[in-house]
């Protein structure tokens, strides 16, 4: 299983009038890493992961998912393939934790929705794999952000895809969690053998448990292994250098 991006172009179309937000990325992402996209604010990173989730078309170019062209794929097929986590509010929080990552398990449901015990067995795995026992019987209008934010990760983890898209999966959270968080998503990765990818501003936390990084920046992208994109000076090209400045022995950012 791979995530191969071919001569990707990104970005939006209002009637004739098309805005490239990125061009000509190529890109493979093996099954069993935890990829990490980074960049400055407006940089494209959302509009990278919604189009690698299909939920906005590509300008140009092409996203195989296993060999195969996600755009191939009917809704049903790419519901078991991808899962996806946005930043968009939830529709109803009226709901238990356990109701909602329950919902995960839709695509593997009958036409009544009713869950097997397989289902319920995932649904109690991925409860406890998010810490999330003490929570699930709250309902989620009673969650803090955080909260929720751990418990939609957690639908998106009972959704079992090969691939998870997850859109800054760590803002709500403090930095014990977003460690937590992260370090989770890397185990799910490493033992489950999927492919994880989310956008991020946490770099120092990227970089400390990503297998793989895309910095996007204004003059291109950069795509490897942290440790060869910090050699390389690619987290330079990030910000401009006025104010921050990459520490390459800490891999860390300072203030000028
Ligand atoms: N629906 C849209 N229609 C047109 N342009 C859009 C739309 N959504 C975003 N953009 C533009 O696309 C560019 C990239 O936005 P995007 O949200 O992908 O950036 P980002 O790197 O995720 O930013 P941030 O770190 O602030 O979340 C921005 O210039 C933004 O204004």
């Amino acid at each position: 299983m791979s995530l191969k991006v071919e001569q990707l172009a990104i970005g939006y179309r209002s009637g004739k009038k098309s805005t490239v937000i990125a061009e000509n990325l190529n890109f493979t992402i093996k099954c069993g890493e935890l990829t990490a996209i980074v960049g400055a604010n407006g940089i494209g990173k959302s509009t990278l992961l919604r189009t690698l989730g299909r939920i906005q078309p590509a300008l140009n170019g092409s996203i195989l998912l296993d060999e195969k062209p996600v755009s191939e794929n009917t809704v049903r097929e790419l519901s078991r393939k991808i899962g996806v986590v946005l930043t968009e509010p939830l529709s109803s929080r009226n709901i238990t934790v356990t109701e909602l990552i329950a919902l995960g398990r839709q695509p593997y449901t009958n036409w009544i929705g009713s869950l097997s015990a397989v289902d319920l067995g995932r649904v109690r795995e991925v409860i406890t794999l998010m810490g999330l026992e003490p929570l699930k019987n709250k309902k989620c209008f009673e969650l803090s952000d955080g909260q929720l934010q751990k418990a939609l990760i957690g639908r998106a983890l009972a959704q079992d895809t090969d691939l998870l898209l997850l859109d800054e999966p760590t803002t709500h959270l403090d930095l014990y969690h977003k460690a937590q968080i992260l370090k989770t998503l890397q185990g799910v990765a490493h033992n489950s053998n999927k492919i994880i990818v989310f956008t991020t501003h946490e770099l120092d936390l990227a970089i400390q448990l990503c297998d793989r990084m895309l910095i996007l920046g204004p003059e291109g992208y950069y795509f490897g292994e942290p440790c060869e994109l910090i050699s390389q000076k690619n987290f330079e090209t990030l910000f401009p250098s006025d104010l921050v400045r990459f520490d390459a022995k800490t891999g860390t950012f300072k203030i000028q």
